[in-house]
């Protein structure tokens, strides 16, 4: 069982065990605080006794563990462990992270370490089991949460700041969620005054905290490890120092914390260490990295070169690759602050292995275009400048990937280190299709020297390469080729097959609709943002050549903030040292805090912080910016309306599944409700308030209110955000954990899709004369006597006769071929068959055959003929009206029908009931004449594709059949003329 009833029963369970096997919860603030001191066990301030405990009840390599933990303590230096396991960090946080040397010069070896056979593996049954205790979620402590101490006082500092966008969720990790309950505040919250110590007094240390801090909020205890140089993981690795913790509940951290011999820390523990940095200004040992920067910014006159640059170019890149030069000696005078180039120029990379991340991609396309020139023309010595065309090499190369990430610089790098001479062409300039495609080129005029350069055979065949550069062309952001249609891309596929020089496209996103045809002609190479330690160590490089000072801890915030793009670290960090040559964390963050205002939020990430676990905590003009940064999206993506056969047993919803974003959360309000009243009760809430959003919108859309707006934006996002925000969680098995974008769109589209092909429909039935009636009662009242008329004597029916029937019949109704297919598109529900299925292809290949035959002798789409002068096509709307019946009243308002705009036609006619069907068909061309204007028809044939006739041939054969009509057909016709 895997629905929302799995879910409750998960949670009745939960509470059953809980129940049973967890010791009774503390019930108000004095045992609170007792029972935290009685089971810090582990922590090294009651070392004796968490030793003697801990032999009770673990192995002895734990004992050993343990006491290590309880040795290093004391000096505030990490635990041996981190040197000692070397491989098998599991912490995503730290992939790249080279733990700096000098961390472990304090660390006193014991055996212990060396006995730990780093089995994180083997406790997997318990890590699961511990997921009712995992000691993030603190669902296992008092649930009444204390007073709130008064005021925050100066604990407060470190929270002034806005919540970091997703941060402090928790760190639950991996399978945690379910057990994902409110985190408690603090029970001293501001009570404590937060320490000031030396800058980098934890430089090197890496802390992950769990359960409930006595006076700091998670967010501020991670801010103030920041501030001072340490680094704050979500989960416990062989890299971590401390458990952070003031109340051992236990869980998964705590856990592995005690396997690992990690040393347990509590808030105390911390401003201990922090508040004995600061009078004798001693640095930690651990951090050799930020003590040379700080070296180097010492003896480095402001703004000028560094002497360490080179050594510390070459240390951080122990590869030996040549970033080291290239970071070491930028060109030219221009080092330091104040040189004219821009920190990304010149710091861009100069070699290949100075591109950070992707290494292999940027190897791929090396190779590639290193191979080019022999796959495509035939360098050989009978080379006539042949292309051979291997279906299995691509002849053009697609970059993709986010901005700033290295494509663009990587393609050039390439080129250049080949002996290529890039042509750089943004392929985002040459809008819409070329004239007469590749003979101009891609669009149009930018392209005709793309033209001429993928074609130009004197360039790269006829003429002695050896004096002659090769040439490659590199088309930047061809995603933003052709805004409107996708002509820009056909021709750029053009180009690429008749290409005698290498193509480099490059884009952001490669799933884009416009390339869809462009990926089968390019080898893909899809780039992957670097991570933050790859970009802080880069960062740090460009740090260092400037002379700024700044830790890694800050450079990390800034590589996590920017989202993986280079370019915009670097354009930030270039930015501040404008106006400080020394950059600590909280300038960063303060930096990056206020810039991040101005930068486009995207609705996925708005709504991720609306609804997550700090959504609570968002500033009303915070949570107005966020709701607001994008007015459609955002209320679509919190009630996705997502439609999808499961094959689950969401038996009530009968096979289909409606799942919207917003139930997806697991409500931090609701507290440790495990019976899911509170939550049912919350989401119904935010139901209401959705359903009041809904009535909002369309009296912003449709009666253009936009004063209703911030109300609009209240009702739909910030009171549901409100109510819900919490720990997003999956409701079915094997759906993903992230919100997805809202169906609504989608099915919006594929309702005006439908409009448009009925609206054809509806015309030319009118234009047979035959049904006289608007477009809604077409659709409830006709289409399936239509459809039924149509399909029943190909099933039925032996195959010529059955043909000659539906033909007649598509004949007396003005039915196209289109509007046949538009009749079974139409009548096609989800849980019934397809109208087509029992019809012979054999049978349905006659259909189209005879139809396409008569096609030339037929007068359909009466309407489609007509033309108003003056207009250039005739909206079918308009003449689907002076075809429909006409109330009397109105037929007397001469011309009122062709004034009317075609939405408000759309309207009226939507909401039409059924009372005009039966009246007298009317059309209003007196009226149009009256206000001259004259209604001629354009003979034009039916519009088979396969009839292809000379204008003159299809005026004429139209004029006879319309003759040959005479009744309906010339009767309308000849009305018309008038
Ligand atoms: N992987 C990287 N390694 C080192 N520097 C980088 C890297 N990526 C980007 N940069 C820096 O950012 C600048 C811009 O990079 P580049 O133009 O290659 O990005 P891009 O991925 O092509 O972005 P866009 O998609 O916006 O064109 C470079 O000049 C360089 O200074």
């Amino acid at each position: 069982m895997s629905d929302i009833r799995k879910w409750f029963m998960k949670q009745h369970d939960k509470n059953n065990n809980a129940t049973k096997t967890d010791p009774p919860p503390e019930k108000n603030v004095s045992q609170d605080s007792s029972s935290r001191r009685k089971t810090s066990k582990y922590f090294a301030n009651d070392g004796k006794k968490v030793k003697d405990e801990m032999e009770a009840e673990k192995t002895p390599v734990k004992r050993k563990t343990q006491k290590s933990s309880e040795q290093v303590h004391d000096d505030v230096k990490p635990p041996l462990a981190k040197k000692l396991h070397k491989g098998d960090d599991d912490d995503d946080d730290e992939e790249d992270f080279v733990m700096p040397s000098a961390s472990k010069k304090s660390v006193e070896v014991t055996p212990a370490k060396k006995l730990k056979s780093g089995s994180g593996r083997g406790v997997v049954k318990k890590v699961v089991d511990m997921q009712e205790n995992d000691g993030d979620d603190d669902d296992d402590e008092v649930a009444a949460t204390p007073a709130k101490g008064a005021g925050r006082g100066r604990g407060g500092r470190g929270s002034t700041a806005a919540p970091a966008a997703g941060r402090g969720r928790g760190g639950g990790g991996r399978g945690g969620f379910m057990n994902f309950g409110e985190r408690k505040d603090p029970p001293h919250k501001g009570e404590k005054e937060v320490p000031d110590g030396a800058p980098d007094c934890l430089a090197g240390l890496t802390f992950v905290m769990t359960g409930t801090l006595d006076s700091l909020e998670r967010e501020e205890a991670e801010v103030l490890i920041k501030r001072h140089g340490g680094r704050v993981t979500g989960s416990v690795s062989k890299k971590t120092n401390y458990l952070l913790v003031d109340e051992d509940i236990g869980g998964r951290k705590s856990e592995k914390a005690k396997e690992l011999g990690t040393t347990f820390l509590n808030e105390d523990g911390l401003f201990d260490i922090i508040r004995k940095s600061k009078p004798t200004k001693t640095i930690p040992p651990a951090d050799t990295k930020t003590k040379t920067v700080e070296k180097a910014a010492a003896s480095q006159p402001k703004g000028s070169p560094l002497k360490l640059e080179a050594k510390e170019a070459k240390k951080v890149d122990p590869k030996g690759m040549a970033s080291g030069a290239s970071y070491a000696k930028p060109k030219g005078e221009a080092l330091g602050r104040g040189g004219s180039l821009t920190w990304t120029e010149k710091y861009k990379p100069k070699v290949p292995n100075d591109i950070i991340g992707n290494q292999s991609l940027v190897k791929q396309l090396h190779d590639w275009l290193m191979q080019w020139n022999e796959i495509f023309l035939n360098a050989g010595p009978k080379g006539k400048g042949k292309k051979q065309n291997d279906s299995a090499t691509k002849k053009a190369v697609l970059l993709s990937g986010t901005p700033g990430i290295g494509k663009s610089t990587s393609a050039k790098l390439i080129s250049q280190m080949l002996g290529f001479q890039a042509i750089e062409v943004n392929a985002s300039d040459s809008r819409g299709k070329a004239d007469s495609k590749i003979i101009k080129g891609i669009g149009g005029s930018t392209a005709n020297s793309v033209k001429e350069l993928v074609s130009n055979e004197s360039l790269n065949v006829n003429m002695d390469r050896s004096k002659h550069p090769k040439s490659v062309l590199i088309m930047d952001e061809v995603d933003g080729m052709s805004a409107g249609d996708r002509g820009g891309v056909v021709d750029l596929i053009a180009s690429i097959k008749i290409s005698k020089i290498p193509i480099i496209c490059i884009c952001n996103d490669r799933y884009s609709q416009k390339l869809k045809s462009l990926v089968n002609y390019c080898l893909l190479l899809s780039y992957r943002k670097p991570t933050k330690q790859q970009m802080a160590k880069r960062l740090m490089q460009v740090a260092n050549a400037e002379g700024l000072q700044v830790n890694e801890i800050a450079l990390e915030e800034l590589a996590e903030r920017v989202n993986g793009d280079m370019r915009m670290a670097i354009n930030q960090l270039h930015y501040m040292s404008l106006s400080s040559s020394v950059i600590k964390y909280d300038d960063m963050r303060q930096r990056l805090l206020s810039s991040s205002k101005d930068e486009d939020i995207s609705p996925f990430t708005a709504v991720d912080k609306l609804f997550g676990y700090n959504g609570g905590k968002l500033r009303m003009d915070e949570r107005i910016d966020l709701s607001m940064s994008d007015m459609d999206l955002v209320p679509l993506l919190i009630q996705r309306t997502f439609e999808e056969n499961l094959t689950s047993d969401w038996g009530w919803l009968n096979g289909r599944d409606f799942l919207e974003n917003y139930l997806n959360y697991r409500p931090s309000s609701a507290g440790k409700d495990d019976s899911g009243v509170k939550r049912m009760n919350l989401i119904a809430r935010a139901a209401e308030s959705i359903g009041s959003g809904d009535i909002f919108n369309v009296q912003i859309r449709r009666y253009r209110q936009w004063q209703l707006s911030p109300a609009g934006s209240l009702c739909s996002c910030i009171i549901p955000a409100a109510l819900l925000h919490g720990q997003r969680e999956t409701l079915e098995q094997g759906e993903r954990n992230f919100n997805r974008f809202g169906g609504w769109l989608g099915k919006n589209s594929t309702m005006g899709k439908n409009f448009r092909l009925l609206e054809d429909v509806h015309v030319h039935l009118l234009a047979s004369r035959e049904i006289i009636s608007n477009r809604q009662t077409v659709r409830v009242d006709y289409l399936s006597l239509i459809l039924k008329q149509l399909i029943d004597p190909l099933r039925v029916l032996p195959k010529d006769e059955a043909v000659q029937k539906v033909v007649e019949f598509m004949d007396a109704y003005s039915i196209s071929q289109e509007d046949f297919d538009t009749i079974v598109e139409l009548s096609k529900f989800q849980g019934h068959r397809n109208p087509l299925d029992g019809i012979q292809p054999a049978v349905k290949a006659a259909l189209t055959k005879a139809y396409k035959q008569g096609s030339n002798l037929r007068v359909v789409r009466a309407a489609d003929m007509i033309t108003v002068p003056g207009i250039k096509k005739a909206p079918k709307k308009r003449i689907a009206a002076m075809l429909e019946p006409v109330d009397e009243a109105l037929a007397e308002e001469n011309g009122d029908i062709l004034a009317e705009n075609e939405e408000e036609s759309s309207d009226t006619e939507d909401t039409d009931g059924i009372d005009n069907v039966e009246r007298k068909p009317q059309l209003d061309l007196q009226s149009s004449s009256s206000k001259g204007i004259q209604v001629q028809l354009d003979l034009k044939n039916n519009g088979s594709s396969s009839a292809k006739k000379t204008p003159a041939a299809k005026s004429r054969k139209a004029s006879e059949s319309v003759e040959k009509k005479g009744g309906r057909g010339s009767g309308t016709a000849s009305k018309r003329k008038r």
